[in-house]
């Protein structure tokens, strides 16, 4: 798992760490650290690098960084923004090393962005933003882009485009939530004043080793059966797509119930399909939603899942018919697990705007309604109602495009039937949807059955990383 924490846990850390360091070793040794990752980045015959010198210790990290490249023989220099205020010994050392100061950038190969860091607020200042807008050469980002928020990744203006960025101590929320170009990260010794991380990320091969695997025991109904209760006379795509991805997700079984039976049979004979939510059978987990309607008939369908006693996926219709119908929600089993997986307007519905701080919303609304919240984005957060989160990034936008939600509930409701704890399985089918966009896509648009295919190649490629 790789640990995201907010500005005021590294602060604090910082701060122990710095008690027992001289002063000015911990910038050093991130400076040094940026200078190494800049001079990766000058692959070029000419290596000149221009520094965008804020007002703090950011400011004081890429003039320390510019102080060790000059000694390693690269021309740099730096444009001060507050002359005034530019970190005192990081420019003594850098002037002493040879760098010059000048007004703008001019020709350079590289930029490194010391403008703002973890005091960042707001949208980057006119002045700075000028600067930036000049930029024509690849990006180094001392600890992140500045112009986005560090602990949520917000953007409300101009803002720094990286191409790569280099932090220290930890990563921070932005790494995840914004795009950040790669990330490296330096050591500077932070790590034993860090407990448990605020947001985490999965790696690959933890996806890949909670992946329910079946054992010499087991048979289909071992595995957990998937019941879909999703799709209608007019939608039945939908249904079609969530049975598909429950059916390639696990070797459980997969019922399906509802009014698209005939088209879901005719593309997945292997699934057992009823008309009914009443002659369903038994399952261990329902996805209720994709393609359903919000009518009578369907609100019907929602409240007999929510009774139902076992662990719920409710997508799209159904978020709508909770945010329209509040009294559904008392046909919900108390105690039993429910994961929402709304897109932004979703969530509007359901518990007011998404706004700027999409884990505040995402830990917010899971608190609220005791379920797993997974807003889906470019990075997808998922909260639980116990107060953890998990993000996923995707690789590409390229699951953006329609039916891909009606994938990714159909996999969540196999990694439900398969008793996975309820984050567990909502980040796990996250991250298999989106190495499934990647693997189908390979860098053009696909539809949404063209992902689904790729699910058994995601799932073999996190077995395997
Ligand atoms: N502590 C340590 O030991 C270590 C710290 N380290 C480094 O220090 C960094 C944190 O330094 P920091 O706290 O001094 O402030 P920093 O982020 O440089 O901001 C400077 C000034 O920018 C301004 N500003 C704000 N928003 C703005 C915006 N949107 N656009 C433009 N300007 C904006 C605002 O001034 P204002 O304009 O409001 O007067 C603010 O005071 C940290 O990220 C890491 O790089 C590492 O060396 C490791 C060891
Ligand atoms: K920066």
């Amino acid at each position: 798992m790789r640990g995201l924490w907010t500005v005021e846990r590294v602060r604090a850390a910082e701060e122990r760490v710095m008690a027992r360091v001289p002063d000015g070793a911990l910038m050093r040794r991130a400076a040094f650290g940026a200078a190494r990752v800049a001079l990766g980045m000058l692959t070029g015959p000419r290596r000149r690098v221009g520094l965008l010198v804020g007002a703090g210790g950011n400011g004081g990290d890429a003039l320390w960084a510019g102080h060790y490249l000059r000694r390693r023989g690269v021309a740099v220099s730096a444009v001060l923004l507050r002359p005034d205020r530019a970190h005192a010994e990081g420019l003594a050392a850098f002037l002493r090393a040879g760098g010059r100061v000048v007004d703008r950038l001019g020709e350079v190969d590289l930029v490194v962005d010391g403008i703002v860091g973890l005091s960042a607020r707001g949208p980057l200042r006119p002045d700075a933003a000028e600067h930036v807008a000049a930029i024509d050469a690849p990006v180094l980002a001392v600890d992140l882009p500045s112009g986005i928020d560090p602990d949520t990744g917000a953007i409300a203006g101009p803002a720094v485009r990286a191409d790569v960025t280099v932090t220290f101590g930890c990563l921070k929320p932005v790494h995840a939530l914004a795009d950040c170009g790669r990330v490296e990260l330096v050591d500077i010794g932070l790590g034993p004043e860090l407990a448990g991380p605020d947001l985490a990320e999965l790696e690959d091969a933890e996806v890949g080793a909670h992946w329910p695997v079946p054992g010499r025991s087991d048979d289909k109904y071992t595995q957990g059966v998937t019941g879909i209760a999703a799709g209608s006379a007019t939608y039945p795509g939908a249904a079609v797509l969530a049975t598909g991805a429950a059916l390639l997700a696990t070797s459980g079984m997969v019922r399906y119930a509802g009014a698209a039976a005939e088209a879901v049979r005719a593309s997945w004979p292997e699934s057992i399909c009823t008309g009914s939510i009443t002659d369903a059978g038994r399952v261990q987990a329902w996805v209720v939603g994709p393609g359903l309607g919000t009518g009578l008939s369907a609100e019907g369908v929602l409240r007999a899942v929510l009774e139902a006693g076992v662990p719920v996926v409710a997508d799209a219709d159904a978020i709508t018919m909770l945010a329209n119908n509040p009294d559904l929600w008392d046909a919900r089993d108390p105690g039993t697990p429910l994961v929402l997986t709304p897109h932004d307007r979703e969530f509007e519905r359901l518990a007011g705007p998404v706004g700027e701080d999409r884990v505040a919303a995402a830990k917010r609304a899971a608190a609220r309604f005791d379920a797993v919240v997974l807003l889906k984005g470019n990075t997808t957060v998922l909260a639980g109602p116990d107060g953890r989160v998990l993000v996923n990034r995707a690789g590409g936008g390229w699951a953006a495009t329609a039916g891909s939600g009606d994938v990714l509930s159909g996999l969540v409701g196999a990694l439900l039937a398969a008793r996975l704890d309820p984050l567990l399985a909502a980040a796990c089918a996250a991250r298999a949807h989106a190495t499934a966009a990647d693997l189908a896509s390979r860098g053009a648009p696909i539809p949404a059955s063209a992902l689904l295919r790729a699910v058994p190649d995601a799932i073999r490629a996190l077995r395997s990383g």
